[in-house]
């Protein structure tokens, strides 16, 4: 058996053995399992050369690695044509474009994983780019093979097909690399307005102090999208709304807006908190069939293109019974948050590309008599992407003296030139996993909406229909 040999048994999930996070300054290089696939070219490798044209760029060599066998030009182009997706090639980008490679190969192949790892390396961060059935096998490989001292694992989302697959994969990976050095990875913590939740909350005198049930109504996590499939109906068709967006991503964009605040900026504070918030989050009033609706587009014309209905989409299966929209309200039981709905819907081919957070503030119990019109509470908008935040707030005199109205207070978040996928790269590469979901939490995200697929899984839900290009089913409120 293999494994590298460290002293983290002792450790909690999340701390750190004393080759501390966020020390690793030299060059690493980054073996990418399924490097030929769609996933590396479209967000991966763009996201990389993102980091390498900025200021923060890194010195990264990188090793593809796949079962189909691909010409080292045509690697080569393939690198380059991800990192020119973001314009120029930087000189940073221009080194790892000229010592990259690829070595095609069986994964599950103890041999093939030696060679790749005597060609990677001191201390290399694989990166499975991979379905998890796929890195489940890969992983289990690994156990018979010496990883070097300092290797980082990284996996792509899902994690898991569920809470029992999630921790027989924690299981796995914990018994060859410590937790700290573990990435699973999610790009929406990557996003500026994602992080910025942290700075929105924590470093603000005026929201921090009214964040908790006494004066907030209810809160929205929307991620609308008005594209399709995209050719990956493989992928998707198996996952369905719920799992690919409401599982791993806004959950945990749910994680940071209801969490407390952490003692440092450090991994370890932070993944505690939103740890701790997730273990309270359950399904609002407990239902499993009355906390979660779904649908799916019939055909319609989204983003001025002319969308067939998902059950005749190429590659997808009529009978499945995907969701293409789904929405689930959870609530979190704490004292600062109970009886507060949390509402997460994220779908496909919509009309509107709705992105945001809505944080609606209760009205207030008692107004001046003789103030007029409308006494609608606060709203606080914070737009996912691109990053925006709207404060609507009661005013006087909008259609009167003394007739009360709402103007809005709007600001934009400076964008950043890396890319989500480029901001949670750059944490991995330097071996800090603040960005990183800790293993707990993705277990604790399969374990909040399984009851929900269950239900669905039943047909104990209605699967309802919205036409491509609307904004869902017309029966949603
Ligand atoms: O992970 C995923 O995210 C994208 C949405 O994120 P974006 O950064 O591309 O806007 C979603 O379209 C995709 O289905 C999902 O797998």
């Amino acid at each position: 058996m293999g494994g590298i040999i460290t002293t983290h048994a002792a450790l909690l999930p999340g701390e750190r053995t004393s080759a501390a996070a966020g020390q690793h300054t030299g060059q690493r290089t980054l073996v990418i399992f399924g490097a030929s696939g769609d996933l590396s070219s479209r967000l991966l490798l763009p996201g990389l050369g993102s980091l390498l044209a900025g200021p923060r760029a890194t010195s990264v060599r990188i090793i593809g690695t796949g079962r189909s066998p691909l010409a080292p030009d045509e690697w080569t182009d393939r690198v380059r044509s991800a990192f020119e997706s973001r314009g120029e090639i930087s000189s940073a980008a221009a080194d790892t474009l000229a010592t990259t490679e690829y070595v095609a190969g069986d994964p599950t192949d103890v041999e093939h994983l030696r060679a790749l790892l005597e060609l990677a390396g001191p201390a290399p961060v694989l990166y499975f780019s991979l379905p998890p059935a796929v890195t489940t096998a890969i992983v289990a490989k690994l156990r018979d093979v010496e990883l070097p001292e300092g290797t980082e694992l990284a996996f792509e989302k899902p994690f898991g097909t569920d809470a029992e697959s999630a921790a027989a994969l924690n299981q796995l990976v914990g018994s060859l690399v410590p937790e700290e050095n573990v990435h699973r990875v999610d790009h929406f913590l990557g996003r500026t307005a994602v992080l910025n939740l942290i700075g929105l909350r924590f470093a603000n005198r005026l929201f921090e102090p009214v964040w908790n049930a006494e004066h907030i109504e209810s809160v929205e996590i929307v991620y609308d999208e008005t594209l399709g499939l995209e050719g990956r109906a493989q992928y998707y068709d198996n996952a369905g709304a719920l799992v690919d967006m409401i599982q791993s991503h806004l959950l945990l964009v749910l994680a940071l807006l209801v969490m407390d605040a952490p003692a440092t900026m450090d991994a370890v504070e932070v993944r505690s908190e939103m740890a701790r918030a997730l273990r309270s989050t359950h399904l609002y009033r407990g239902s499993a069939i009355e906390a979660g609706r779904r649908a799916r587009y019939s055909a319609g014309i989204a983003d001025d293109r002319v969308v067939p209905s998902y059950a005749d989409e190429d590659g997808v299966d009529a009978e499945r019974g995907t969701e293409t929209l789904a929405e689930v309200t959870v609530e979190v039981d704490t004292n600062r948050w109970a009886g507060v709905p949390f509402t997460l819907r994220s779908g496909k081919a919509l009309g509107v590309a709705r992105k945001e957070i809505v944080v609606k503030f209760k009205p207030l119990r008692h107004l001046p008599s003789g103030l007029n019109g409308a006494r609608d509470g606060e709203t606080l908008r914070i737009g996912l992407n691109p990053g925006e935040l709207s404060l609507s707030v009661p005013a006087l005199g909008v259609d009167g003296p003394y007739t009360m109205g709402q103007v809005f207070l709007d600001a934009t978040l400076p964008s950043s030139s890396v890319l989500p996928y480029g901001e949670v790269l750059s944490g991995i590469l330097r071996g800090d996993p603040l960005l990183s979901v800790r293993g707990d939490v993705a277990e604790r995200c399969w374990e909040i909406v399984e009851p929900v697929l269950a239900a669905w899984r039943a047909g104990e839900v209605p699967l309802d229909e919205y036409d491509a290009g609307s904004n869902g089913p017309g029966t949603w409120k």
